[in-house]
């Protein structure tokens, strides 16, 4: 299966355009404005309208209120929501749109009931916990938490980068990754350079996956 990739918190349309012409999946806004890499409207505006067609545009929510989400969606060509804060599922849901709920994984978290209780949303993002942060912090969490069978798609972020990637689809199999600090050269800034070796390393391992029998 192909893992799918999506690169978060870009701030500027080159950036965004170069990532997608390296093969990224998707790309990721962050409507936070407590974030470092948040934008206003017309800043998303600028980097959907830098896309080429087929890359999913995903708007990053934390904790906003309704009407936040709805302005977002109704000037922004926004594909999937993702919500990092403590949205409910009902909240999550309201807006018909496909949606990722995003976790802050610690010993204790029991992701089998999160996936059930979010069971309509798109996949289960799983995100390190770091106290007095919803996410962006470029940490890593202990992947064991994970149960290998989840009712919903995982969604694997938290700390990655060109060098722990490998091992991360090695020992996860997630259905997608999501990276943000770790392809940066400065916060919100993207370096080309890193998402090349994040994207290829994310190819060659799923290659490597492939060519085991059985597989
Ligand atoms: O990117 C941010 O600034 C951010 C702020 C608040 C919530 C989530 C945020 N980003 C998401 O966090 C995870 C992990 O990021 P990282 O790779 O560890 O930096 C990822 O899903 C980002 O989209």
């Amino acid at each position: 299966m192909t893992v799918r990739i999506k690169i978060c918190g870009f701030t500027r349309p080159e950036d965004a355009l170069v990532a997608a012409n390296l093969g990224a999946d998707a790309i990721g806004l962050v409507f936070y404005d407590k974030s470092p890499r948040h934008v206003t409207i017309a800043q998303a505006q600028a980097i959907i309208a830098a896309l080429p067609p087929f890359v999913s545009v995903v708007a990053l929510f934390v904790n906003a209120s309704r009407e936040e989400v709805e302005q977002v969606l109704a000037q922004c060509a926004i594909d999937v929501l993702q919500f990092h804060g403590e949205e409910s599922p009902a909240f999550c849901r309201s807006f018909q749109r496909p949606y990722l709920k995003a976790v802050r994984v610690q010993p204790g978290t029991d992701l089998q009931t999160l996936a059930a209780q979010y069971h309509d949303a798109r996949g289960l993002l799983t995100d390190a916990f770091v106290e007095g942060a919803h996410g962006g912090t470029g940490k890593t969490f202990d992947w064991t938490l994970i149960p290998p069978q989840l009712s919903l798609p995982l969604i694997l972020s938290g700390g990655l980068d060109e060098h722990n990637v490998v091992d991360a689809v090695a020992r996860v199999s997630p259905a997608a990754v999501d990276v943000s600090s770790g392809v940066e050269s400065g916060k919100g800034i993207k370096s080309p350079q890193r998402m090349a070796s994040f994207i290829a390393a994310v190819r060659a391992v799923q290659k490597d996956i492939s060519k085991k029998p059985g597989f």
